[in-house]
């Protein structure tokens, strides 16, 4: 599994940098409320960090708190030189405004790449963002190491949310693809995925892309995390994608499964920003 290799060399990176420099690369997370897949994602997030050697601090406060006291403990964590990265778990309460709050985290330690900065330097030809997001990062990482052609291809990003679809779109058009990006007020989206070559679906709708939308061949890549009922599950739901897997492995070259798929590249990126953050940090190669 990729994201496995992944966590595998950053192992080897973080210990040879504690080795050489003494020092550990550290992350922050901080997670308002107690959404259950929040809680999940976080705590596979430090689960991850303790398997690779990365210091993991987590700081979790009432649904209820103020945009402020959220801004004091980015504050703090930007001022702590043990840490090299700070993430704030998304969505946040509805009574925040999230990129106020994102906008507090030291474009040097947005291991999250979600600072209008970083957003910013990814949209612009020439210039390069300190962090890129990283599911979209994790997306491009899996086209590069299973040596999937980006250059020339026609790619369809369904969905354009800021956290996925629209840096995914910046991304493959940083390689060359020729890029189109569908939504939900896309008439007929099936007229236009189906010439797509390669397929990056982030719109949380379940089993919405069909087999029969696709060209193929095509190469598939399903960021959906979509809880649906199921009694024989012992949490009552189980996790299936934006994609109909069963069909799409009929048409397609390749298909990202969910779970295990993007999930846990996720993961990986942000491990990966986070040690890239502590090198520049301490000029380590
Ligand atoms: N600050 C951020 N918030 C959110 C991000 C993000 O990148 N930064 N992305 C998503 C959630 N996400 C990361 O936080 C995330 C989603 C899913 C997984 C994952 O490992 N999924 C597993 C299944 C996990 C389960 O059993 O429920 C899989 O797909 O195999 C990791 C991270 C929104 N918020």
């Amino acid at each position: 599994m990729v994201a496995k290799q992944i966590r595998d060399e950053i192992t080897a990176e973080v210990l040879k940098m504690k080795e050489a420099i003494g020092v550990v690369p550290g992350l922050a997370v901080i997670l308002v409320g107690d959404r259950k897949d929040s809680v999940t994602y976080v705590r596979n997030k430090k689960k991850a960090c303790e398997s690779v050697g990365i210091n993991s601090f987590e700081v979790r406060l009432p649904e209820d708190s103020t945009e402020q006291e959220v801004i004091k403990f980015i504050s703090k964590f930007n001022n702590d030189p043990s840490v090299h990265g700070i993430l704030v778990q998304l969505p946040l309460p509805s009574h925040m405004d999230e990129q106020n709050v994102l906008n507090a985290v030291d474009i040097e330690k947005d291991v999250d790449g979600f600072h209008p900065l970083n957003i910013g330097r990814l949209a612009m030809r020439g210039r390069d963002p300190l962090f890129v997001p990283c599911t979209p990062k994790g997306c491009i990482e899996l086209l590069h190491r299973y040596a999937v052609e980006i250059k020339g291809k026609r790619a369809v990003v369904i969905g354009r949310s800021n956290i996925v679809g629209m840096p995914a779109a910046l991304l493959l058009q940083r390689e060359d693809a020729t890029v189109s990006i569908v939504h939900s007020r896309t008439k007929n989206p099936e007229e236009i995925i189906k010439h797509a070559d390669i397929i990056i679906s982030a719109v949380g709708q379940p089993n919405m892309v069909r087999g029969s939308w696709l060209k193929p061949g095509a190469v598939v890549i399903d960021v959906g995390i979509n809880p649906v009922e199921d009694a024989n599950s012992p949490r009552g739901y189980k996790l299936v994608g934006d994609v109909c897997y069963e069909e799409a492995c009929k048409v397609a070259s390749a298909v990202t499964p969910v779970p295990g798929g993007v999930g846990p590249m996720t993961i990986a990126m942000l491990l990966s920003n986070t040690l890239s953050s502590a090198k520049r940090t301490h000029n380590f190669q």
